[in-house]
């Protein structure tokens, strides 16, 4: 399924499709985890992409990239536009390539897409591209459901988990009387109560305040869910595994934080030198 989200066709659409694709995600028939356990059971521990062809508005973004990992704390960074968010949107099938083979734990990302809810939570910069129901019981509750739970105790998993995160009092409230910050920690939450073995943040934090911010890192440090976190502040990388630097849909640095970082500010620098 090609990604529809056509920057041609406005950002009307965008929205819309954004928001379909995100349904569409969460809602693809998801088998139980309960029935699912053994599959789930890695068929292999790494995300793997090998030698991947993938086209953007008819220009090509990445031509024959392979990249493989098995770290649990892995982050992306790179210009805007070097094609950080399509890499990720690779890894659950948002996105399908013309060429090459994606696969999530040994799962393939097209061939077996049914999957990929259940396995791969996917949260959005923009929180009004994931929400879809009127009430934050409903939004989490959602998940849960789609992991076979009945609607009641979709309900009562769903209260719970507000409940632990001490916003109980949340449950009811129209999601378009929150602010842009508890929306954000809403989809955060719709995709934690998935239980996902991967974990894609694409700029979690915009519109985070501090101490929601520090609750979703020190939440992000203590999973045991792979976590793949794309974000143009450097410093939330500091306890990471590993950062991968993608340039204009190539790899240009890959390896310990610190030392892509240094490589990439240093070539910050010296392009603003010569500008
Ligand atoms: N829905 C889309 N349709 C067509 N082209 C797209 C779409 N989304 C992104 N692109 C193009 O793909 C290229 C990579 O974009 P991408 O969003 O992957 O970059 P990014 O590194 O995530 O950028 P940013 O940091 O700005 O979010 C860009 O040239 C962009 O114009």
């Amino acid at each position: 399924m090609p990604d529809k989200g056509g920057y041609t066709l406005g950002p009307l659409f965008n929205v819309v499709a954004n928001t379909a694709v995100s349904w569409f995600s969460r809602k693809q028939k998801t088998p139980t985890l309960a029935h699912e356990a053994p599959l789930y059971a890695s068929l292999s521990d790494s995300i793997c992409i090998e030698q991947v062809d993938l086209q953007r508005a008819n220009s090509p973004l990445f031509l024959q990239l392979s990249l493989r990992w098995e770290e649990s704390r892995v982050g992306l960074i790179g210009n805007n536009g070097s094609g950080k968010s399509s890499l990720v949107r690779l890894l659950n099938g948002l996105i399908t390539p013309q060429q090459g083979r994606v696969s999530v734990f040994g799962y393939d990302t097209v061939k077996q897409a049914a999957l990929m809810p259940a396995l791969v939570g996917f949260i959005f910069q923009n929180p009004d591209h994931q929400m879809i129901f009127p009430t934050v019981a409903e939004e989490l509750a959602f998940g849960c459901e789609q992991l076979g739970q009945s609607a009641q105790q979709a309900r009562v998993s769903a209260l719970a988990l507000l409940t632990e995160q001490g916003i109980a009092s949340w449950a009811d409230r129209p999601v378009t009387q929150l602010s842009e910050g508890q929306k954000q920690r809403v989809c955060i939450l719709s995709v934690l109560i998935m239980k996902p073995r991967l974990l894609i943040l694409d700029e979690p934090f915009s519109s985070l305040d501090l101490p929601t911010r520090r609750q979703l890192l020190a939440l992000i440090h203590s999973t045991d869910m792979h976590v793949l976190l794309i974000s143009h502040d450097l410093s939330v990388y500091a306890d990471f595994d590993r950062l991968i630097w993608v340039d204009e849909g190539q790899i240009k640095a890959d390896g310990a934080p610190d030392d892509v970082i240094r490589t990439y500010l240093a070539a910050i620098d010296k392009l603003s030198v010569s500008l």
